[in-house]
């Protein structure tokens, strides 16, 4: 587009504005460009107002009032149900309401231009952006276009689904009623927290998994979690389909859910928490010679750049590259596409040698995450079963946590698990996971030793402080030294 075509011509155009996209924005413009960031709905995105946070707060007083009953003479203090209008309450302050004027004064403060509507690409460097009033406005990028549209939930192929009014996260995060049954189809991440949250706020709740709960962890701790969903009081199916979903009566009577061991339940909701796919379409790839099927990610380098583009000045940052959706990830690779973005309009080469600051390398092989249940769920890096499928030679060291002095003290009866998974052959922590009560504040520092690639003979020597939770480091170097020796 050529700058007389265009109602403005900017340095670079970042078209979405959730947490990452901001990220994208912000630190594009500290590297001196001028920035539009195009925001179609909440600036701030999922995390701030139906995922990450809305979802932690939701999680928060149970977790606080567990805490204190698992402590003899602190348990007798804390009595009766949780106060769900006074949690649902706490949400919306961290929402703010579902309202984003304090992202927006954010956004301006740092000198980006925020401009609502619907972007679409329609050619290099081009892009169209439709506002609420059907107002078309044309602007062009001198640098490069950014592609920060997130994801949006997957719906599975269920008989029926399409039918049937349910909830997705969405609903979950922001609902203003606490069901009186709640039927929780999907055991990932999204699909125990959520289950944990309702059936601390009285819901009765059912957990649908087709395989086991957390798949994507080690057995051990998807079982560990699948045990503290059922002390709360869910009811935990696992190994079984969902083979039909209706709502006979009408669109706003409950729900019948029939599963493939012919068992039926009856439920006010039904939360879909299948995984999400990310959101590519409508973006006007095509117009740029770009064919993404639908529910793929763009693929791109380590400096953010999509691959399938010569000339280099398409980025796409967050959960529509696939790479790691999670905020914090999302939000580093956004610091590298900021930077990269600002070095190369200033003419530098900006090649994204790994660990360098235009590449986002920690993606690969040292991505952290925390999964808010009870217990907590905390990994790093790979798995034994990643390590072993990627070609490394490796070996593993294992603690029960209740041998932890910390532990004990933190809760009676305190039940943990804890495993470092180490290359044989460097000495180094390739993966680490902690599962217990309170465990996620552990995980930074296995995500400097896998980081850093620490050896193990040094790692011997970061003392961990008596009687903290973190002595678990000590207990694991102590039971691989007993496995070496
Ligand atoms: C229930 C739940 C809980 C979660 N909890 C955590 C957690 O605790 N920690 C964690 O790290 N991650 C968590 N996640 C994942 C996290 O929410 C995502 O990884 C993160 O929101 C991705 O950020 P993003 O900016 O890439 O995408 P999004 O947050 O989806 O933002 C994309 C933005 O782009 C806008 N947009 C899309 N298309 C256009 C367009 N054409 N024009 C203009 N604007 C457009 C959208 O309106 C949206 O605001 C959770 C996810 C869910 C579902
Ligand atoms: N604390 C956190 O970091 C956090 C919290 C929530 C969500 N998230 C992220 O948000 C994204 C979405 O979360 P999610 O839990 O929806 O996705 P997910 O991919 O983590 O889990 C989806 C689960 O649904 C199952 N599934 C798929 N189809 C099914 C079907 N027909 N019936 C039953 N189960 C089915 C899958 O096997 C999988 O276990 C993920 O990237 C997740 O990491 C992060």
């Amino acid at each position: 587009m050529s700058e007389e075509a265009a109602d403005q011509t900017v340095d670079v155009v970042v078209i979405g504005g959730g947490a990452v996209g901001e990220v994208a924005a912000g630190y594009t413009h500290q590297g001196g460009l001028s920035v539009a960031l195009v925001e179609q709905s909440l600036l701030g995105g999922e995390c701030s107002y139906y995922a990450c946070m809305p979802s932690k707060a939701l999680l928060r007083p149970g977790q606080a009032v567990a805490a204190a009953r698992g402590v003899e003479g602190a348990g007798p203090a804390v009595t009766g149900p949780l106060d769900a209008a006074g949690v649902l309450a706490r949400r919306t302050t961290f929402t703010h309401d579902w309202d984003d004027s304090s992202q927006v004064r954010w956004a301006v403060g740092e000198g980006l231009e925020v401009v609502r509507g619907t972007a679409r690409l329609v050619g290099e460097r081009e892009v169209v952006v439709a506002g609420a009033d059907g107002e078309e406005r044309r602007l062009g990028a001198r640098h490069a276009v950014v592609l920060a549209t997130g994801s949006m939930p997957s719906t599975p192929p269920i008989p029926g689904l399409d039918r049937t009014r349910h909830w997705t996260t969405r609903d979950a995060t922001s609902s203003h009623e606490v069901p009186p049954r709640l039927v929780v189809i999907g055991a990932g991440v999204a699909g125990c927290e959520l289950a944990l949250a309702y059936v601390r706020l009285g819901s009765a709740v059912t957990v649908v998994a087709r395989s086991q709960v957390l798949p994507m962890y080690p057995f051990r701790a998807g079982g560990m979690v699948a045990r503290g969903l059922s002390l709360a009081g869910a009811d935990v199916r696992t190994q079984v389909e969902t083979t039909s979903i209706e709502r006979p009566e009408g669109p706003d009577e409950p729900a019948v859910i029939r599963l493939s061991d012919g068992h039926t339940m009856v439920a006010e909701e039904v939360l879909v928490a299948t995984g999400r796919r990310p959101h590519t379409r409508g973006l006007g790839l095509e117009t740029v010679g770009l064919e993404v099927p639908d529910g793929k990610p763009l693929e791109v380098d380590d400096s953010g750049r999509v691959t399938a583009l010569a000339d280099g000045w398409l980025y796409a940052v967050g959960d529509v590259t696939g790479r790691a959706p999670l905020t914090h990830q999302g939000k580093y690779a956004a610091r590298v596409v900021g930077d990269a973005i600002a070095a190369r309009a200033a003419g530098k080469a900006a090649e994204p040698r790994p660990w360098s600051a235009y590449a986002a390398t920690a993606d690969h092989a040292a991505v952290p995450q925390v999964v808010f249940t009870d217990p907590e769920l905390a990994q790093v890096g790979l798995t034994e079963q990643q390590a072993r499928e990627r070609g490394h030679r490796v070996r593993t060291a294992e603690v029960d946590l209740y041998e932890v002095a910390g532990a004990s003290i933190l809760a009676d009866h305190y039940t943990g698990w804890a495993q470092l998974v180490i290359d044989d052959e460097r000495d180094v922590v390739l993966g680490a996971i902690f599962v217990g009560q309170d465990v996620a504040e552990l995980l930074h520092a296995a995500t400097i030793a896998v980081v850093g690639e620490v050896p193990l003979d040094r790692l011997w020597h970061a003392v961990p402080a008596y009687p903290t939770l973190s002595e678990a480091w000590l207990k694991l170097l102590e039971a691989d030294r007993a496995r070496t020796a």
